[in-house]
């Protein structure tokens, strides 16, 4: 099979699938499945911060800059560069002022930074950050695990941070993690959820993600979580971030899209995990985002061929194959991925 006829037949779905599935039923029926999916949606690259943020090994600060440059130019909107939070807690982003130093000058992106607590927002600040996210849990163990406090606690620190951001005009990004499950208390109840994303949508949250931390959420699980957070915050404010632990991750995007979220978190290669969540494992590959949102006529603005490169790029370097299905996939074929 020829590169072209991979992406005729695979990869045009509008225009092939309705010439071989005799038409019009067939699309009457899609346009009717797939009703509620934007025609536009933004990717916030997470790779740099939660894909490197569980290797062992120091990643060099330089690789690190040059990731984020070459996903900036792969015409990413947003790509969160790193984190402020404790060096004792995250070895891997103790560099984080010398990759704020070394991206000033990249245009054409957002750069949000994570930061814990008002003094991660100070350094992020001084460090030259735009943009910060806090993160908070839906789960009490897990708040305890990650950032050493009680969710309430937590969101009283994010208060704090939410209202020196206000007064710099910084915006800022709220995170709900263990959306679904929880490496410890298992179940987490949407109620809890909802309770969280809308505190920190209160507190002043432009944006709230919510994290299937261990990836074990299926759409079965993630409906009725969104629908009870939807009922708090609007639609158009919330993002959803997805681990694949159990491969759900676009069935629960696909899903997640069916219900109008507009904003996808996601990371190059499929990397990632926290550090604080044994046995989870990385983020839905951006490149199987980017594939499967092309396939449904979605548009990103995202250059898949040169969101492949950036990812073979941080593979090698790393030295293991990319986690991204797509992207060893379209590589071992061979397709021209500007044509997809
Ligand atoms: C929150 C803390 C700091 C509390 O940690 P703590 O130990 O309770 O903090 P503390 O206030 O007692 O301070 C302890 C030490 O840390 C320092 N410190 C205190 N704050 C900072 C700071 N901002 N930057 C640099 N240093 C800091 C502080 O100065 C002190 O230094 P010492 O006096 O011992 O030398 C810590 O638990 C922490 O940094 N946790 C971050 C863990 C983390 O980054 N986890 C992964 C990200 S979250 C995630 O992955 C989920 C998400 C967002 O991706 C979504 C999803 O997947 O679901």
């Amino acid at each position: 099979m020829t590169s072209d006829s991979v992406c005729n037949s695979w990869n045009l779905p509008n225009r092939q699938y309705s010439s071989q599935c005799n038409g019009k039923e067939v699309l009457h029926l899609k346009n009717k499945v797939l009703s509620g999916v934007p025609s536009f949606v933004k990717i916030v690259e997470v790779g740099p911060r939660d894909g490197l943020q569980n290797e062992k090994n120091v990643v060099p600060t330089p690789v690190k800059v040059e990731l984020i440059r070459r996903l900036v130019s792969s015409g990413l909107p947003v790509v969160e560069a790193t984190s402020f939070v404790s060096p004792k807690w995250v070895p891997q982003l103790a560099d984080a002022k010398d990759v704020m130093e070394a991206i000033k000058d990249v245009k054409g992106a957002r750069l949000p930074v994570l930061t814990p607590n008002m003094k991660g927002f100070e350094a992020a600040v001084a460090a030259g950050a735009k943009e910060v996210a806090v993160f908070a849990s839906a789960s009490e163990a897990f708040s305890k695990s990650n950032i050493n406090c009680s969710i309430e606690e937590s969101l009283s620190r994010y208060r704090d941070v939410a209202h020196a951001a206000k007064k710099l005009s910084v915006p800022i990004r709220g995170y709900v993690s263990c959306v679904v499950g929880c490496p410890v208390e298992g179940p987490v109840p949407p109620s809890k959820v909802a309770y969280v994303a809308k505190e920190l949508y209160d507190m002043g949250c432009s944006e709230i993600s919510l994290g299937d931390t261990i990836g074990v959420g299926t759409p079965g699980t993630v409906i009725p979580m969104l629908e009870a957070v939807m009922a708090v915050v609007p639609v158009e404010n919330l993002a959803v971030h997805f681990h694949d632990t159990y491969g759900q991750s676009l069935s629960n995007i696909l899903a997640s899209l069916q219900m109008g979220i507009s904003t996808l978190d996601s990371s190059v290669a499929g990397l990632g995990g926290c550090p604080y969540a044994k046995g989870a494992s990385g983020n839905v590959a951006t490149e199987d985002v980017v594939y499967m949102l092309n396939g449904l006529g979605v548009k990103t603005n995202v250059d898949l061929g040169k969101l492949m490169a950036a990812g073979e790029f941080i593979s090698k370097q790393l030295g293991r194959p990319s986690g991204s299905k797509a992207a060893i996939a379209l590589s071992k074929i061979r397709v021209d991925a500007s044509k997809i």
